[in-house]
């Protein structure tokens, strides 16, 4: 099979089942025999489509007389796949896009192949035009469409952060992220990764807000790769790295992570810990547990212990054990479009419980905090209610609680000496994200 028809039946499997996209991906990869070249082309145009889904669907609206609704989801993909080849990816020619997307349509839904070669011909025979967003004295269903989102993001966006910053943002939102390692300091140093890295021939650079994170281009096949394997490194963004290197944990100390699969912060925790004292890394879902073991065990670290548990229920026999209390709560997710993003499409009813269950998460986990003990309060959105709001309602009924400066890092000026971080892919480049640090004073 080559890079379309897997990007199809990608995206099929997508609309069908409501899958994220980097799930699905790894799904329909796994042993699947094919070229890095039809790789990387089937994974641009699977992101690239879900990216783009409500700009795609307004151009196939403005000429088909069948509106998307109407359409069947084979129809709808094709479409949709060839739109995106003709109004993005400059490497390909607008005949090779409609060829091959009107094969495939011969081959999925023969009878709609000349319906599909005449909207694709109709395009590129007028391409400035049609490919235009047309929409005047409507900037919010303008930039909904433009970059595609829910119309109630970008309504809130622009509410809290102001117009131009909203389109900073949702733009930023559609750049590729880089991808960030963090060396397993246990087993090797930074350096000595660097230069196995590029023995591999691999392009990395040092990453000067983070001393163990590498940023690495060109690595491919993770999975399979050698010094992964060996337990030199696990993958993690430069934002999430933050919330384990704020909380700072000593040596021979106690901490629990009360969300903690599949385990990217229990794992830097515990190797901040220098792989002594006990970190509990507990989760709701038993599936997911398996993934932080898997890590656990690929970096060698013996002071994880992973259980089963709910953070919005009161455990009794945690209260006043830990030094070091973790909160990287669930949450709306906003801040990873870039990695998920079928997350603007989320609507606000699917969210609108979240920052409920946060404040619960985070009242049960203060109370396993020891008098002098830090309890750190993470997400990876950028929505208020979900960040300082539920952080300042807590701090209302919680006076044995205080934020306190955050001095581990360099990012976030404004804040940091407040007690918190906000963190935008448009301003620092990385997964927008919050972290707040809190200590128990008495
Ligand atoms: C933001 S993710 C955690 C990411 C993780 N800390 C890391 O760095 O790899 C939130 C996690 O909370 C878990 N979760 C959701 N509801 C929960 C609950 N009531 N109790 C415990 N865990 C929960 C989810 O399974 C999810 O893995």
């Amino acid at each position: 099979m080559k890079a379309r028809e897997i990007a199809f039946k990608i995206l099929c499997d997508i609309e069908e089942n409501n899958n994220y996209s980097n799930i699905a991906i790894n799904k329909h990869f796994k042993n699947l025999k094919i070229s890095n070249q039809d790789r990387g082309l089937a994974t641009e145009i699977v992101y690239g489509v879900v990216e783009n889904k409500y700009y795609l669907d307004y151009v196939i609206n403005k000429l088909s007389k069948i509106k998307t609704q109407k359409l069947s989801i084979c129809v709808k993909i094709l479409l949709r796949m060839g739109i995106y080849q003709i109004a993005f990816l400059n490497s390909i020619s607008d005949y090779a896009a409609v060829n091959e997307t009107v094969n495939l349509v011969k081959k999925y839904d023969k009878r709609s192949s000349g319906f599909v070669n005449a909207i694709l011909r109709n395009i590129i025979r007028n391409k400035d035009e049609i490919l235009n967003v047309d929409i005047e004295n409507d900037d919010i269903m303008y930039l909904s469409t433009k970059y595609s989102y829910s119309p109630w993001m970008i309504k809130n966006f622009i509410n809290s952060f102001g117009r131009d910053f909203t389109e900073d943002l949702i733009e930023a939102n559609n750049e590729k992220p880089s991808i960030y390692l963090r060396t397993n300091t246990l087993k090797i140093s930074r350096d000595e990764l660097i230069e196995k890295l590029k023995e591999n021939g691999l392009k990395v650079y040092k990453v000067s807000i983070i001393d163990e994170a590498i940023k690495v281009e060109n690595l491919k096949d993770i999975e399979n790769n050698e010094l992964f394997k060996e337990g030199l490194f696990t993958i993690q963004d430069i934002s999430s790295m933050m919330a384990s290197k704020v909380l700072n944990p000593k040596e021979n100390s106690n901490a629990l992570d009360v969300c903690s699969a599949p385990g990217g912060k229990t794992t830097h925790i515990a190797t901040l810990m220098n792989n002594t004292g006990k970190v509990i890394s507990r989760d709701v879902f038993e599936h997911k547990l398996k993934l932080i073991n898997n890590t656990v065990n690929r970096l060698g670290l013996t002071n994880v212990e992973v259980q089963n548990f709910d953070a919005s229920i009161l455990d009794e026999n945690s209260v006043d054990k830990f030094d070091y209390v973790l909160a990287d709560v669930p949450c709306s997710g906003l801040g990873i479009i870039r990695r998920k993003p079928e997350i603007k499409y989320k609507s606000k009813a699917e969210i609108k419980d979240l920052p409920v269950l946060q404040r619960k998460i985070l009242e049960n986990a203060s109370k396993y905090v020891k008098v002098g003990g830090s309890l750190l309060y993470s997400t990876c959105t950028i929505l208020d209610s979900e960040n300082i709001e539920v952080i300042n309602n807590f701090l209302k009924e919680n006076d044995n609680f205080e934020l306190v400066p955050i001095d581990e890092v360099n990012v976030d000026l404004d804040n940091q000496e407040k007690g918190y971080l906000k963190i935008y892919p448009n301003i620092h480049g990385m997964d927008g994200f919050f972290i707040a640090k809190l200590k128990r004073v008495r």
